[in-house]
């Protein structure tokens, strides 16, 4: 099998949490038009399950820059139960997921002063895959609630991003997750 690789823009510089770089606005930034990071996905990443806009069966999760972090939204359909009343444990790791993915993308074409939608960007796309998600199961979630994912970016490095996330119903954090997003390899291509 052909080794993995990716393309990393040599404009992308590393930054950490540490560094105190991480998050900061550019003259770059963008998407605080009302767009969603998914709204701008090349067709070959749009048919994820949970953010994939051309998916018609999926759940459409959409990410938007919230100040210096992102928000994700999503209000479970009463299918995706695990005891009455409840959602079910596997459709919460979803939600982190992508919103975890899509916050990583978000946060990468800022790290690189990029634009997403960009007509005159014709610099590769920077594509991700979940290479680690972790989920605490901190309070059961009930159906019928809006659910409201808020990202942070930890950390950016050449071919990752790590993002925290937290899941809140109503006034309740019902769980916490953290994402390591790294770039697409060209083996998925
Ligand atoms: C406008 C355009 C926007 C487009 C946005 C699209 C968004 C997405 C939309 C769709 C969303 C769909 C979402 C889905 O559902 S994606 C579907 C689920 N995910 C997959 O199928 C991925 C399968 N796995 C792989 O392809 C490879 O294993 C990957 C690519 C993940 C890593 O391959 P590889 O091992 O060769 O990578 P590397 O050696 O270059 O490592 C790079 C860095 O990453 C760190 N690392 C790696 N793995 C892990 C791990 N498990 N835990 C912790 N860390 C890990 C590693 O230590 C290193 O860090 P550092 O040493 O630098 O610190």
């Amino acid at each position: 099998m052909a080794a993995a690789r990716a393309v990393v823009p040599a404009s992308w510089p590393e930054r950490t949490a540490g560094a105190g770089t991480v998050g900061r606005m550019t003259s770059h930034d963008t998407l605080h038009d009302g767009t969603a990071f998914q709204d701008h996905y090349p067709p070959d990443v749009a048919a994820c399950f949970g953010c994939g806009r051309l998916n018609e069966h999926g759940h459409h999760l959409r990410t938007t820059w919230d100040g210096e972090g992102t928000v994700t939204r999503f209000t479970p359909g009463p299918e995706q139960t695990a005891v009455p009343g409840y959602v079910y444990g596997g459709l919460i790791a979803s939600v982190i997921d992508c919103a975890g993915t899509g916050t990583a993308a978000g946060a990468a074409y800022r790290a690189a002063g990029r634009t997403m939608g960009d007509p005159d960007d014709h610099e590769p796309p920077l594509r991700f895959v979940t290479g680690r998600l972790e989920v605490d199961y901190l309070a059961p979630t009930p159906l019928g609630v809006e659910l409201v994912v808020r990202g942070h970016i930890d950390e950016i490095k050449a071919r990752k991003v790590v993002v925290s996330l937290e899941m809140a119903a109503g006034d309740t954090v019902v769980a916490r997750g953290r994402v390591i997003a790294v770039l697409m390899p060209a083996t998925m291509e």
